[in-house]
């Protein structure tokens, strides 16, 4: 599937990947500070740039304090920041944008946050081509395409090393499971494929250890608006936070364990896929298997019952139009 990008991944690997510089753009926000003290937990990270438009020195001034080893520099949007914190990085994170309020979709964040990924992916494409980016952002069944399209623009786009941030959505389904079977979370395995937004969103509750719960309607519908749980309850104070700088934080380790050589390492994440590409679905969230390279193996959906079926049927037609509109987005709007 990756034929073209196996010869571009064969000069980038050229380089030396033993340094791990961890870029977070959009640092001093509800995610992104919460995110950057995890990093700094991390002994895998030996640099940690952390970017925003306000506010990412004090951040990084405060998380520098931790004492483990790792470095931590705080940029500002000043003619070279945004470069300087991108350059030499293995690791991108971006949670930049603006959260949901009560009552609004994901895809209503799209007119403000397409324009802040688009730049983004723009400084990364430019500063950093060889990076895995980790896109955080809402719409991602949207900021994804958006990211593809810039790095396509701009002659550098590698399909093995981009992903939206799905890991949430597992982190969700393990936890509510174990709400309901009385068990251990980390007992709990749910494949979730699809994409990050309401319908798209389809649990595979047939392939765990509670096949019974494929049919569980209401367990279902969490999983799918999760985020709108925490939304309410925050009630204008945005969204999930450290839940889910606790799901880019694995996302990240995930991708520096496989980077550094551990094999058989899975995540679920919403990449450049082959496997409902005959469906005109460009991007899909499944499980895949992460390597030296970022991804190493889309991993196959497997064996879904009538249920699930139809769930998939519903993922795909919204899924489409949020990957084209993201896509129409570059086109229409390229930017500087
Ligand atoms: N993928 C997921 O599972 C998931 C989960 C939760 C939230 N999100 C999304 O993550 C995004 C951020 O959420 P949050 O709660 O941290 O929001 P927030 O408003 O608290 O923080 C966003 C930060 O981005 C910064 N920012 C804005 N424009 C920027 C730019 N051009 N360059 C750099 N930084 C910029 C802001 O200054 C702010 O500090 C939202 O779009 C939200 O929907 C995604
Ligand atoms: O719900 C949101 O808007 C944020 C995030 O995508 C989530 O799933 O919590």
């Amino acid at each position: 599937m990756f034929m073209a990008s196996r010869i571009q991944t064969r000069a980038f690997s050229a380089s030396a990947r033993n340094l791990s510089k961890v870029t977070v753009l959009g640092a001093a926000g509800g995610i992104g500070q919460p995110l950057s003290l995890l990093l700094k937990l991390n002994p895998r990270v030996t640099e940690l740039a952390l970017y925003d438009i306000r506010g990412a020195p004090g951040v990084a001034a405060d998380v520098s304090h931790v004492n483990t080893k790792s470095t931590v520099k705080g940029y500002e949007p000043t003619p070279t920041g945004l470069a300087n914190a991108l350059k030499g990085a293995e690791v991108v994170l971006i949670p930049a944008g603006v959260p949901r309020k009560p009552g609004m979709t994901r895809d209503d964040l799209f007119n403000t946050n397409a324009s802040i990924v688009r730049d983004l992916a723009k400084a990364c494409a430019e500063s950093c081509p060889e990076a895995n980016i980790l896109v955080i952002s809402n719409p991602v069944n949207s900021t994804v395409p958006i990211c593809a399209e810039v790095f396509k623009s701009k002659g550098v786009y590698n399909p093995r090393r981009l992903f939206g941030v799905t890991t949430l959505d597992v982190v969700r389904a393990s936890r509510f499971v174990s709400e309901i079977k009385k068990t251990d979370p980390a007992d709990e395995n749910i494949t979730v494929v699809g994409g990050h937004s309401g319908v798209t969103i389809v649990p595979l509750f047939s392939q765990s250890r509670h096949p019974d719960l494929s049919s569980n309607a209401e367990l279902i519908h969490r999983v799918q608006f999760g985020g709108d749980e925490v939304v309410k309850a925050k009630d204008g104070a945005g969204s999930a936070t450290l839940s889910m700088a606790m799901a880019g934080a694995r996302m990240a380790e995930s991708l520096l364990r496989a980077a550094q050589g551990e094999k058989g390492v899975i995540e679920p994440t919403f990449v450049d896929s082959p496997l409902y590409k005959d469906q005109g679905i460009d991007f899909f969230s499944s499980r895949v298997e992460l390597g030296p390279n970022g991804v190493e193996k889309v991993l196959p959906v497997g064996k879904v019952d009538a249920v699930e079926e139809k769930l998939l049927e519903a993922c795909f037609s919204d899924l489409k139009k949020n990957i084209e509109k993201g896509k129409e987005f570059v086109a229409k709007n390229p930017g500087n």
